[in-house]
């Protein structure tokens, strides 16, 4: 988990009940958009680490059981972060990706995104959630965010005290 590299002068929360509500969302608007029969999907590809929940829902949503997943690890340089494939899905079920779902929780530069797409020209690529700069390379998503809110995932916080707004009574 990357910690916020940029500026980010908003935070934006997710909890476990809205990241279901917003993964089953995902998966309602791509019902019926795949190239097989009824409009189905053959497979799921799921981008580590953040894309296999929001994955694990869709498939279970439209009926998908053949769920793999792309381990992609984004390294910080000085300059800029590129996005490194550490292990591919079963190429037997993924092909050119054609009637395959890739899924994340969020595209943000759109770095992680181009790096799978090269691979998977012809899979749909969907997230939950997406920043402008990220948006041309996402064919589906449910909710944009501006590109100075970092996102903060249930994964990645805890429920914890805060200080009553009045101080100690
Ligand atoms: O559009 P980009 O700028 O590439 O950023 C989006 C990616 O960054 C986050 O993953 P991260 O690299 O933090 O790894 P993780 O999902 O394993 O936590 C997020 O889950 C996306 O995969
Ligand atoms: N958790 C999290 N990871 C990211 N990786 C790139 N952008 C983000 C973001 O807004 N939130
Ligand atoms: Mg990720």
């Amino acid at each position: 988990m990357a910690a916020p590299q940029l500026p980010h002068e908003k935070g934006f929360h997710i909890s476990w009940d809205q990241i279901h509500r917003d993964s089953r969302a995902l998966a309602w608007r791509l019902d019926g958009r795949g190239p097989g029969q009824d409009g189905t999907w053959k497979a799921i590809v799921a981008i580590t680490r953040g894309g296999m929940a929001p994955a694990m829902i869709i498939a279970r949503e439209l009926g998908v059981r053949l769920v793999d997943t792309i381990s992609v690890k984004s390294y910080d340089h000085q300059t800029q972060g590129e996005a490194q494939v550490l292990s591919k899905p079963d190429p037997e079920m993924v092909g050119d990706g054609t009637g395959v779902l890739v899924i994340d929780d969020l595209v943000d530069t759109g770095k992680t995104l181009e790096v799978v797409r090269g691979l998977y020209p012809q899979a749909h690529f969907a997230t939950v959630y997406a920043k402008p700069k990220g948006e041309p390379l996402v064919d589906t998503f449910i909710t944009g965010v501006s590109q100075d809110t970092w996102i903060f995932f249930p994964w990645d916080m805890a429920l914890q005290y805060v200080e009553p707004y009045r101080g100690k009574d």
